[in-house]
Formats: structure tokens, C-alpha cells, sequence
């Protein structure tokens, strides 16, 4: 799904390579932890990863796709299947919950019926049910970094890139994001996080891949942080996030598309949309990682024989590998009787892939904390 092949990055004017010789390769479905010291290379590698940047030497492969041959048209296309979160949540300022996390489906043409349940879903996935119509300084950090990830998923990305998600908040905040970074992986999602949160990367025991001045020194299956010695310690908490991590169990399957309100080109709307947010910094930046224009990412290019899914030209088609139930008929929102229906299918959540259980901490285990030690819930749709 993801493959680095000995990949070089040395940025204009500098001497020292930002990455040297780095090869790996993540598999689908995978959750995998990068980290490594401040200016070790983790946000390079994402970046890469999401062809904001090429490297110098080596190639990178992702869905298939091998990004140095990507023509920069395609890239809006091919970012359509990879959703971002970063620290600093990059959300617009001047909308609304709902409007930023609609403004990714608004830009790529979609329908209004599909907006409305695409993203009440999203926002219910992360547990913001009732502050559709806050605007991002009403919320708490972690009410904005859950705003910032349904955005990312509202178009249900196969891949999902998160650079330090948690570097803004509280750690017990965190531990909520965690969880739900979690939960997203564990619907199908493949995760790709750098962190500096040893805590969590200890705790959740997936995969570790350790950058150390650009050098891959480590790629641990099941691994912890490593060399903590200059890190702050991530003591256990009081929980603060039970309600919030309960609301989760509502997970839903986002909707990808629906093939009647596929168009070409820009929609109206979405022109406008793009238009009032060019006059925004920040909006840019938002922009920027989120979406595509138009759904043509064609089959042949982007097929990976040996990992990657088999993408069609309908942007409604749900990755192929994830076990899904049939689709569910929905009914279209107010004021949008003329559009079809969209489909709505649940997740299935039948293999917590995060063990949890076990750790030596007062209280709850972790993985109750997280909400992650049951076999829990297949959750149909809202509407
Ligand atoms: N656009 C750029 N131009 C020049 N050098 C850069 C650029 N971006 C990153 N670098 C350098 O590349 C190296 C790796 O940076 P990178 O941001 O990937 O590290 P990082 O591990 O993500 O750090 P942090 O944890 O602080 O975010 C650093 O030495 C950094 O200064």
C-alpha cells in the first residue's frame, strides 16, 4: 500500500540529506507509528507519502502508484484516497463544524443529500453529535482535532496520515484520539502517525518505524518508543473522556459516493466554495491536504498488483478487501428529494487489533479506557 524504496530526500540548500537510503513497506490495514527526534524526518516521510514533495533518489509507491510518474494533474485525484491530520488541526475559522468537514465532499462534487449524511456520520464516528453549528473557537483542542479527523475520513480514504495528531493536547485528550485513530484503523483504515507520544506507542504495541537523523534504525513489528531517555513521561491520567469515547460506539461506514451526483469538473457550489476559501490562509492549508476534483483515478494506475486495492472510476466504490454488509437504503435529506439516495453500509469492527489489555496502570486497563478491550459493536447507520 505504502512502499519506500530507498528513498533519499535532500531539500534545496541543505547539505545533510533530510532522509538517507529509507526502505520499508506498509502493508493495507496496517497502523503504523513513525517516530524519531525532532527534525529526524517523520513529517518528510508523510509528505511524501502525500506527494506535497518528491524524493532525490528512490522511489515511492503508494496505492500502486509510483509518485515521481504522477503528473501533477492526477495528484488532487490520488489525495482523494489519503486523508491528513495534523497538530494544528488546519481547520477554516469563519464555518462551521459541519461546513468544514463538507467543504472536502462540497469541492469533489458531491451531492447535497450525500453531504448531509456523509457528514452527520463522520461526526458522530468522532463522537461530535449536536455541534454540527459551532464554529472551531467554540470547541475545546480535542473537539478541533476530532473536526480534523472526520474531515479526513468523510470521504472514507483508504490511507490515513497523521502528523502528531496529539502535540496540542492534554494527554488524556489524546488518549480519546488515540482511540479513535484506532477504531478508524480498525474499520479498514490503514494509519500512518508520527509521534512523539511514547506513551501510546509503547501501550498500543503496533508497528515502529524509528527515524534517526533521516536513517531508519528500526522497523518493529510489535514495538515500543524505544530510547525514551529525552522524552517527557506520559504518566497515566484521570480519564476525562469517557463520554465522548462511549459516543464512539456509533461507528458508521461513510459513504464514498453516489454515482448520480458524480460529476465532472468543479460543482457550483464547490467553485464557491473554493473561491471563499482561497481568500484564507489557513483555508489553503486545508485544502490542500484534503481532496481532488474530479473522480478519475483509473484502475490501471493506480493498482498495485501485489497491495493495493483495485480502484474504480466510481468514487463510491468502497475499498474491495473490507468485509462489508449490504448496502443500506437511505433516505435523502430535506430539500433534496430530486437527488438519489445515498448508500449507506456499516462497519464491521469483528478484530481489535490493539491489545491493550494487561498493562500495569492503576484503574482501568488502557484498553478499556480506549474502549478497545471488547469485541464490540457492528453499528448501522444514523439515518
Ligand atoms: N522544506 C525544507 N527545506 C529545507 N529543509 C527542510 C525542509 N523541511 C524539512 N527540512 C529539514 O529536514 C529535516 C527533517 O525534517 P522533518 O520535518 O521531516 O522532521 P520531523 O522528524 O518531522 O521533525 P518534527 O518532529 O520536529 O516535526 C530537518 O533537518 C529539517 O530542518
Amino acid at each position: 500500500m505504502i512502499r519506500f524504496e530507498h528513498v533519499t530526500k535532500k531539500y534545496r540548500g541543505t547539505n545533510k540529506p533530510a532522509l538517507s537510503d529509507v526502505d520499508f513497506e506498509v502493508q493495507r490495514g496496517e497502523f503504523v507509528f513513525l517516530v524519531g527526534a525532532s527534525g529526524s524526518g517523520k513529517s518528510s516521510c508523510l509528505r511524501l507519502i502525500l506527494r506535497e514533495d518528491t524524493p532525490s533518489e528512490g522511489r515511492v509507491v503508494v496505492l500502486g502508484r509510483d509518485l515521481h510518474t504522477l503528473s501533477t494533474r492526477k495528484v488532487p485525484y490520488f489525495r482523494r484516497h489519503i486523508g491528513s491530520v495534523f497538530q494544528d488541526f488546519r481547520l477554516l475559522p469563519n464555518k462551521t463544524v459541519f461546513q468544514n468537514v463538507a467543504f472536502t465532499l462540497q469541492v469533489i462534487g458531491s451531492s447535497r443529500a450525500y453531504i448531509q449524511q456523509a457528514v452527520t456520520e463522520a461526526l458522530t464516528l468522532v463522537g461530535l453529535d449536536g455541534k454540527q453549528k459551532r464554529l472551531p473557537h467554540e470547541l475545546s483542542g480535542g473537539e478541533q482535532q476530532r473536526v480534523a479527523i472526520a474531515r479526513a475520513i468523510v470521504n472514507r480514504p483508504q490511507i490515513l496520515l497523521a502528523d502528531e495528531p496529539t502535540g496540542n493536547l492534554d494527554p488524556a485528550t489524546s488518549i480519546d484520539i488515540m482511540q479513535l485513530l484506532a477504531r478508524i484503523n480498525e474499520g479498514g483504515t490503514t494509519v500512518v502517525m508520527a509521534t512523539h507520544e511514547a506513551g501510546f506507542v509503547d501501550q498500543m504495541k503496533r508497528r515502529v518505524i524509528e527515524l534517526q537523523s533521516g536513517v531508519m534504525v528500526r522497523d518493529d513489528r510489535h514495538g515500543g518508543y524505544g530510547d525514551r531517555s529525552s522524552l517527557p513521561t506520559l504518566a497515566p491520567q484521570e480519564e476525562k473522556g469517557a463520554a465522548a469515547t462511549a459516543a464512539l460506539t456509533a461507528v458508521l461506514e461513510l459513504q464514498r459516493e453516489i454515482a448520480a451526483s458524480t460529476v465532472e469538473g468543479v460543482a457550483p457550489a464547490a467553485a464557491a466554495a473554493v473561491s471563499e476559501a482561497a481568500s484564507d490562509a489557513v483555508a489553503a492549508s486545508a485544502v490542500a491536504a484534503a481532496v481532488a476534483v474530479t473522480p478519475e483515478l483509473v484502475t490501471s494506475e493506480l493498482a498495485d498488483r501485489e497491495t493495493a486495492p483495485a480502484v474504480t472510476r466510481e468514487p463510491a466504490a468502497p475499498p474491495v478487501t473490507r468485509e462489508r454488509p449490504a448496502p443500506v437504503k437511505a433516505q435523502p435529506a430535506d430539500g433534496a428529494t430530486a437527488e438519489p439516495a445515498p448508500h449507506t453500509r456499516p462497519i464491521r469492527i469483528d478484530a481489535p487489533a490493539v491489545d491493550l489489555d494487561g498493562l500495569d496502570l492503576d484503574g482501568p486497563g488502557v484498553a478499556d479506557r480506549l474502549g478497545l478491550a471488547s469485541d464490540d459493536d457492528e453499528v448501522g447507520p444514523t439515518s
